[in-house]
């Protein structure tokens, strides 16, 4: 079959920073490809030289033994290849049909005039192509975010029509964001286009990489380590290939001698509406409280509350014992409490300032009293420890946080809460999400370390296993209330079934 991507000798630096050094690939014609790699790798530089956002310095791209240049997305787009974007690129007050075909000739355009009910029926055809049933005519931002991504795969998949041979699909990062349910809907879609496309499947997950791909690359420092058959490896030597050490047995704290803390936060009948309401529990010192429930439960929502950030409709918080009003995020941080949201990179860090500046934004400006200055040595001193605990991958602490990798980003935006003074509570919504594997375990070990020096947790999990992980006590909610409690001082030790089962 034609249709083979060959990337040849590829190296792509950033000032000082090499992001893919020698990199030879070949992406096959119809296949999965799984490409994974430590937070800082090369695999968004690897995704950006192929959908013809940045050129390598070196090296060539080959389609069929032929060089080609992707010069822009547009030419990559002539060649057959498409990115479906995480942060998605659609049009929001644009219908589903006008945005497959946004960046394409209109099927439906004849001597100036819109045929509506054919561009309608185009788009109907490349969502069908994905077995996905939606409403073309209604606007995107009317959608669920799953539902806009798979109108976002089936706009790249109409590039399907411009050449005559398997088109290549790039997925950074699809899942992410879904739900279990979504993610089962999109591997099915991935599966029925198996052999149809070559799709490039990036990811943290590592069991979801191995369901998904037909062949593992890892990539660690811009380099190929390893390309494994899926069906050869499992996630534990993924694992070690990816972050160089075996990985220690996860050990849960849901252990039922776990004895009562003295209460942190009490909450008593909280409402915000229309996102929660009636949110009542304890929260002791050096506890960690998971929180899990499907897209909408409000547990998201909560953590926004707490810090400030949505406004409270009624109900008592009392916080070390004394009435707390919860009007603003400086007066959360006066407090003692930090707030890591899910959307880090828009509302977690200054994109415009450095790594430093931007972990130390909570541990305050350093004086040096007797030479009236600022002591910029102890601030950078602080926060360099951190981002070395952290493993950041960067070029210096004065780089831009915009230069880091997006999970490299996130390290910063955790080490500015763990630098803050007095910290009491910590609020995290989704810590791990873009985090790789050993990233991933290296931050649970930190928030554990923190635990037993009295800092206090609430914790939106990405996955139930890593909600089993972490938490010393779990609740559920859905449609904005508590719906179930999970207390292993009280007997039982939950399962994953029982969880799943109050969550839907
Ligand atoms: N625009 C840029 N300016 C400077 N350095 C950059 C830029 N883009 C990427 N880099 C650097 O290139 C390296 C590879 O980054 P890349 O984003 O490709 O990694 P990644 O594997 O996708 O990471 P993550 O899993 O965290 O998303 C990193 O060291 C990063 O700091």
């Amino acid at each position: 079959m034609t249709g083979t991507i060959t990337l040849r000798g590829i190296r792509k630096t950033y000032g000082p920073v090499t992001a893919l050094e020698t990199l030879d690939l070949e992406i096959r014609a119809g296949e999965v490809l799984g490409l994974i790699g430590q937070n800082g790798s090369g695999k968004s530089t690897l995704l950006r030289i192929l959908s013809g956002l940045a050129l390598p310095d070196r090296g060539e791209v080959l389609l069929d033994g032929r060089p080609i240049v992707l010069d822009s997305a547009a030419t990559a787009r002539r060649h057959g290849i498409g990115m479906v974007h995480q942060e998605q690129s659609l049009i929001p007050n644009l219908s589903v049909a006008e945005n497959i075909f946004l960046d394409k000739a209109h099927p439906a355009k004849r001597h100036g005039l819109c045929r509506w009910s054919s561009l309608n029926k185009a788009a109907r055809a490349q969502l069908n192509k994905l077995g996905v049933d939606l409403p073309t005519t209604v606007p995107v931002e009317t959608l669920r975010f799953s539902e806009r991504q798979q109108v976002e795969f089936a706009k790249v998949l109409a590039i399907e029509e411009l050449v005559d041979r398997p088109p290549v699909i790039l997925l950074d990062e699809p899942t992410s964001l879904l739900t279990p349910d979504e993610i089962r809907a999109l591997f099915f879609q991935i599966n029925r286009l198996r052999g149809r496309a070559s799709i490039v499947f990036v990811s943290h997950r590592l069991e979801e990489v191995l369901e998904i791909s037909d062949r593992v690359v890892v990539l660690t420092d811009g380099r190929k380590v390893a390309e494994r058959a899926s069906a050869s490896v499992d996630r534990e030597e993924l694992y070690e290939m990816m972050v160089g050490r075996q990985r220690a047995p996860a050990a849960t704290r849901l252990r039922p001698e776990t004895r009562h803390a003295p209460p942190l936060l009490q909450l008593e009948a909280l409402t915000s509406l229309p996102h929660f309401r009636n949110v009542t529990f304890q929260l002791g010192r050096g506890e960690i409280l998971g929180i899990v429930g499907v897209l909408g439960s409000g547990a998201e929502e909560l953590c926004r509350g707490l810090f400030g950030v949505l406004r409270i409709d009624a109900g008592r918080v009392r916080f070390g014992g004394e009435p707390l009003k919860l009007a603003a995020p400086r007066a959360a941080v006066q407090q003692g409490i930090g707030y890591l949201p899910a959307n880090r990179r828009a509302e977690g860090m200054l994109p415009g300032r450095s790594l430093t500046e931007n972990a130390v934004v909570t541990f305050g400006h350093q004086y040096d009293w007797k030479r009236c200055v600022r002591n910029k040595a102890r601030e950078d001193a602080a926060a360099l420890q951190w981002m070395r605990r952290l493993k950041v991958k960067m070029d210096k602490p004065s780089a831009p946080i915009a230069s880091l990798s997006g999970g490299n980003q996130q390290k910063i935006v955790l080490a500015k809460w763990l630098l803050a003074h007095d910290l009491r509570l910590l609020l995290l919504d989704h810590p791990s999400r873009g985090l790789d594997p050993g990233a991933r375990d290296e931050l649970f070990a930190v928030v554990r370390e923190q635990v037993e020096q009295g800092l206090s947790v609430i914790f939106v999990a990405d996955t139930i296993s890593e909600l089993i992980e972490l938490s010393d006590r779990i609740i559920v909610m859905r449609d904005g209330e508590v719906t179930a409690e999970f207390d292993p001082r009280s007997g039982a030790l939950p399962k994953e079934e029982q969880i799943v089962a109050a969550m839907v």
